[in-house]
């Protein structure tokens, strides 16, 4: 099978994507996605994504992680699929696109894409540190300087331990700069590494760390590969709904690959 595809990436998290509205794609295997997703046997990325045809909305969004298994909701992938629709013609003033988590709607402004999230029901607490699902499972910890935290080992252990291990999470280091910036890294499940951003995850990271205890909250987000803004509303009950994604989405490369039938 010959696959057409594009590269692209949302701060430093890179995807490969194709346009699957034919159904050419349907049946790429668990190791096909794996492979194409190696940085050295394949094209190399951190997920993989297809872009389908759903009845009621723009596109379908269909998301595999690099280890080959079809993930849950990508945030920067989520942006960056807003843009290959706009580049093969999907021309919207806003966008509504459903994904594994629900629907989305999001909007193009030059390089930048904002997503709408899911509404999050609340924080639940895990020993000091915070677990919240934002379309994907997250855990987020509190570091006091997390450019010399060793992400892969810590991140490592705690995605592993009996009470994550199964279901696997995704797992977030925070440090806080101000009261509405923060430093995030992220170990992602599915990648099992770090990634240089995670869109859920500086999501999560976001509504935790939260200032306005009722009412509108804003957060600029410095991760290793770029900048990201996350805008939201929280209410008295702990729940939180409004929730945007704001950052970069960018074609890098586009090219053909040949997929053996036994690769
Ligand atoms: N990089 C993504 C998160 C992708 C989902 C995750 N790895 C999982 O399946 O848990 C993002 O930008 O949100």
């Amino acid at each position: 099978m010959n696959l057409t595809f594009y590269k692209y990436q949302g701060t430093g998290n890179d995807f490969i994507l194709a346009d699957n509205r034919n159904g050419n794609y349907s049946q790429l295997t668990v190791e096909q996605i794996k492979k194409l997703c190696d940085r050295r046997f394949g094209i190399g990325a951190d997920g993989m994504m297809l872009l389908g045809e759903q009845e009621g909305y723009d596109f379908e969004m269909l998301y595999f992680n690099a280890d080959g298994n079809e993930g849950s909701m990508c945030g920067n992938g989520g942006r960056c699929i807003v843009r290959f629709a706009n580049d093969i013609g999907i021309k919207k003033n806003e966008y509504h696109f459903i994904a594994a988590d629900g629907p989305h709607e999001a909007t193009i402004d030059g390089e930048t894409v904002s997503l709408k999230m899911k509404d999050v029901e609340g924080i639940r607490r895990y020993k000091t540190d915070s677990v919240l699902n934002t379309g994907s499972p997250h855990y987020v910890q509190l570091d006091t300087d997390v450019m010399h935290l060793d992400v892969f080992k810590e991140g490592q252990k705690i995605r592993y331990n009996k009470d994550f291990a199964e279901e696997g999470i995704n797992v977030n280091f925070v440090q806080v700069k101000n009261e509405d910036s923060l430093i995030v890294r992220t170990y992602e499940r599915g990648v099992e590494n770090e990634t240089y951003s995670c869109g859920t995850g500086v999501t999560a990271a976001a509504l935790v760390f939260h200032h306005n205890d009722n009412g509108f909250n804003a957060v600029d987000i410095e991760t290793i590969g770029g900048n990201l803004n996350v805008r939201y509303n929280r209410e008295i009950d702990g729940s939180f709904n409004n929730i945007w994604l704001k950052g970069p989405a960018i074609r890098v490369f586009e090219g053909a690959i040949n997929i053996a039938d036994n690769d």
